[in-house]
């Protein structure tokens, strides 16, 4: 039995008065997906997918302004949570006083009877002690019945956790959104299960035509091992080390090198390079003497570095661990590098290219037939001969699936 909020009648639960503003104008598959979720005048609860970049923001506040009712709208983390407030600030007449964001930092509450509340998976299914504060803020959210659950990147948050936010809370229409609709684990049967089916997938081609989401040119380069490295490689007692000498392979060293200086000198480009073996961070961003993210790089120092990256013609290349994959906004960015990776996740790879799809430039540029034929660059470098090759072509198949193809550099 599909889920369907009859809203207009719903005499029980107090309005929200909130519009989208004139200047929301949701692009064709926009509409689309919301006329899936409104198609006969109540509202179904399932999933919508659109590639990164494509504005998943103004889908899920344009169907929080006509179900207008109480919304709870929850991100991943705390900086996305800041995101989805400024979202519902941009696009909808909310006023300041009817949104409010709960995290650890930001205990806010909604004045009047109705209202939008951002926060996390976590500060919901949290089960151990809060402040006071806080467990009067959740117990509102506990005891309201929203109109509409809002649920962001619903494809990485745990399965358990799902079902205790949708246990915890009671709400009439779930909406999820999500870039990726592909698990490791396999468990994408139960979001249909929790939340909804899948009421819209837009066909990333498609956008890119329409000069909606850049238009990326995806490469493997394939990098020989040295011949050092290989022996090494091939001996017994390194089998702990294979990684290592995979990663730290001089030739991929010298392509990522090449590739660097010839996206920052030829043709003025923003780099990411990203490694999850954090030796080979450090190594590579030491030697090329560029700055690096990961997880104990401070916020202060964070924020530095990407200040820099962002506004700074002298800073365009930094290296990033997996802390980037999802929580770390770089629209500026549109080139990647890949030099070593989580084995052969599809999702990561699909996250990763999703840093890059934000279209830069003027739209007639990048249309079908316009003057840019692509507007950001994706490499993965692969030591040949190694199991890397074999991880490789598995991480690509979530991108292949979506029509993008492939072209190998050799080295
Ligand atoms: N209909 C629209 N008209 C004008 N600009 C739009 C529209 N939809 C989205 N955008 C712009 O496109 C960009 C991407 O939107 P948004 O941040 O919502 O993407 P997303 O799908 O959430 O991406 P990500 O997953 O990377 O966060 C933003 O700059 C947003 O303002």
């Amino acid at each position: 039995m599909l889920e369907e909020y009859d809203f207009r009648n719903d005499n029980v639960n107090p309005d929200l008065n909130m519009e989208l503003k004139p200047h929301a104008q949701p692009r064709p598959y926009q509409e689309k997906s919301l006329s899936k979720m409104f198609g006969n005048g109540r509202a179904r609860s399932g999933i919508i997918v659109l590639p990164c970049g494509a504005g998943k923001s103004l889908v899920g506040v344009s169907a929080a302004c006509r179900i207008k009712k109480s919304c709870l709208c929850l991100a991943t983390n705390a900086v996305s949570v800041d995101q989805w407030a400024f979202q519902f600030k941009l696009w909808s007449t909310i006023q300041d006083d009817q949104i409010c964001r709960f995290t650890s930092d930001s205990k806010e509450r909604f004045r009047g009877n109705a209202g939008v509340v951002v926060t996390t998976y976590n500060m919901v299914a949290f089960g151990g002690k809060r402040s006071e504060e806080s467990e009067k803020i959740i117990e509102e959210i506990r005891n309201r019945e929203w109109g509409l659950l809002l649920m962001d990147e619903v494809h990485v948050v745990p399965a358990h956790m799902f079902r205790k936010v949708i246990s915890l809370t009671k709400s009439h229409c779930k909406l999820g959104l999500t870039a990726t609709l592909v698990r490791e684990d396999e468990r994408i049967t139960d979001l249909n299960f929790l939340i909804g089916p899948k009421l819209y997938e837009a066909n990333w081609l498609d956008l890119v035509k329409g000069g909606f989401i850049a238009n990326v040119q995806c490469a493997e380069v394939w990098c020989p091992m040295t011949k050092e490295f290989f022996s090494e490689y091939l001996k017994k007692e390194n089998s702990k080390k294979k990684q290592a000498l995979y990663v730290m392979n001089p030739n991929k060293f010298r392509a990522c090198e090449f590739l660097i200086r010839f996206h920052e000198q030829q043709r003025g480009d923003k780099i990411i390079v990203f490694a999850d073996n954090l030796f080979a961070l450090t190594e590579y961003a030491m030697k090329l003497r560029k700055p690096m993210i990961y997880g104990a790089t401070s916020h202060v120092e964070r924020t530095k570095i990407l200040q820099a990256f962002k506004c700074s013609r002298d800073l365009n290349t930094i290296f990033l661990s997996k802390v980037g994959d999802n929580s770390i906004d770089i629209p500026e960015a549109n080139v990647i590098i890949q030099i070593s990776s989580h084995a052969g996740s599809r999702r990561q790879e699909a996250q990763r290219l999703g840093r890059i799809l934000r279209a830069k430039g003027k739209l007639e540029d990048r249309m079908a037939g316009g003057k840019e034929e692509y507007n950001a660059f994706f490499y993965s470098l692969v030591s040949t001969d190694t199991q890397e090759m074999f991880y490789s072509t598995k991480r690509q198949q979530f991108l292949i699936d979506q029509g993008y193809s492939f072209k190998v550099h050799h080295v």
